[in-house]
């Protein structure tokens, strides 16, 4: 089939009489991941379903449902209060990536999630990415576009980034404080000074000097952060490697980073925080930092790549490794 005669409306606005994609009592899924980040998807493209918080409590449990950072839901955009927005922004959007963390909450933005979501999408056949076609997708952040690489990697533009520090607060490259167990001896959590980047969700980044330091950073109790944030945020905890020419001339830089997400806990990765980290190693590197920087983190590495109209894009790789059908109603109590 080629890209002119494939038929990709969503289903939103056919008649309620339509077979549903998930009848009542049963819940088909999909497990991937990206660089281990790991998501439930739930193909609800008839916007049948309520996903409550519970549900995704139940869902993502480790040990009593199927286990994941957060859950993302395949919805049509016109099918949502938020998804008006996007369609406004570009009716193209028509899929929406409805991401809820692992406690049940709401995020604006998953830069792993988009990623897995186009590759469920293209699985799904709702979305392809062959003839170099770019994706445009809805999500609570805006529309974000994908693009498939040659490799298989995922290359989404994440938009426009910010410091809500601003400028002048940033003169010296921090605009908060961050304490983090396991750092000092004897249990001491002294703050650290620290950066706040905004790339549709809130985070904190903070260096240390070396990748002892990182490894022995306890992140099993959320980092305090002041000025605490009003809605959290997800922290990263970053050491700049350095800079590495590669074959092709262009130089790159490279930071390790571990993370601790708003509504989930530490997770083995995170896209939005790469690309915060990144942004933040970079503006604290001044003048002639590189533009490319590949992150590492404990699931894997993705690239992070300053555009040049203030946008940032996020590469790195999707996995889908499960198909699954629950055996018992989601309860949802
Ligand atoms: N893992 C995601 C970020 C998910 C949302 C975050 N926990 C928040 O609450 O903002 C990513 O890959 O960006």
């Amino acid at each position: 089939m080629t890209s002119e005669n494939r038929d990709l409306t969503p289903v939103a606005a056919v008649p309620a009489a339509q077979p549903t994609a998930q009848p009542a009592g049963q819940l088909s899924f999909t497990k991937g991941h990206g660089t281990e980040n790991d998501f439930v998807l739930i193909d609800d493209r008839h916007a049948t379903l309520d996903l409550t918080p519970a549900m995704v409590r139940e869902l993502t449990d480790r040990r009593a449902g199927i286990g994941a950072d957060g859950v993302i839901r395949v919805v049509p955009s016109a099918a949502l209060d938020e998804g008006a927005a996007v369609l406004a922004q570009d009716p193209s959007a028509v899929w929406f990536m409805d991401y809820r963390n692992a406690d049940g909450s709401i995020a604006q933005m998953c830069g792993n999630g988009v990623r897995v979501f186009a590759a469920y999408l293209e699985d799904l056949g709702l979305a392809y990415f062959d003839d170099g076609h770019e994706l445009a997708l809805g999500t609570r952040a805006g529309v974000r576009r994908v693009r498939k690489e040659a490799n298989g990697w995922f290359a989404v533009d994440m938009g426009v980034w910010s410091f809500p520090g601003g400028t002048g607060a940033v003169t010296d490259g921090f605009d908060a404080e961050v304490g983090v167990r396991g750092l000092e001896p004897a249990g001491a959590e002294i703050p650290r000074p620290a950066l706040s980047v905004d790339l549709g969700n809130p985070h904190t980044v903070l260096a240390l000097a070396t990748v002892a330091d990182l490894e022995r950073a306890d992140l099993t109790h959320a980092p305090r952060v002041v000025p605490t944030p009003p809605q959290g945020t997800n922290v990263e905890l970053v050491v700049p490697l350095g800079e590495e020419t590669t074959v092709d001339g262009s130089v790159v830089g490279r930071v390790r980073m571990r993370v601790h997400e708003r509504g989930v806990g530490e997770t083995r990765s995170c896209g939005t925080g790469a690309c915060a980290a990144a942004l933040a190693v970079r503006a604290w590197a001044g003048d002639g930092a590189p533009d490319v920087w590949l992150v590492e983190v404990p699931g894997g590495t993705v690239r992070v790549t300053m555009l040049t109209d203030g946008h940032v894009e996020l590469a790195g790789p999707a996995e889908l490794v499960a198909d699954g059908q629950l055996r018992s109603p989601v309860r949802g109590a």
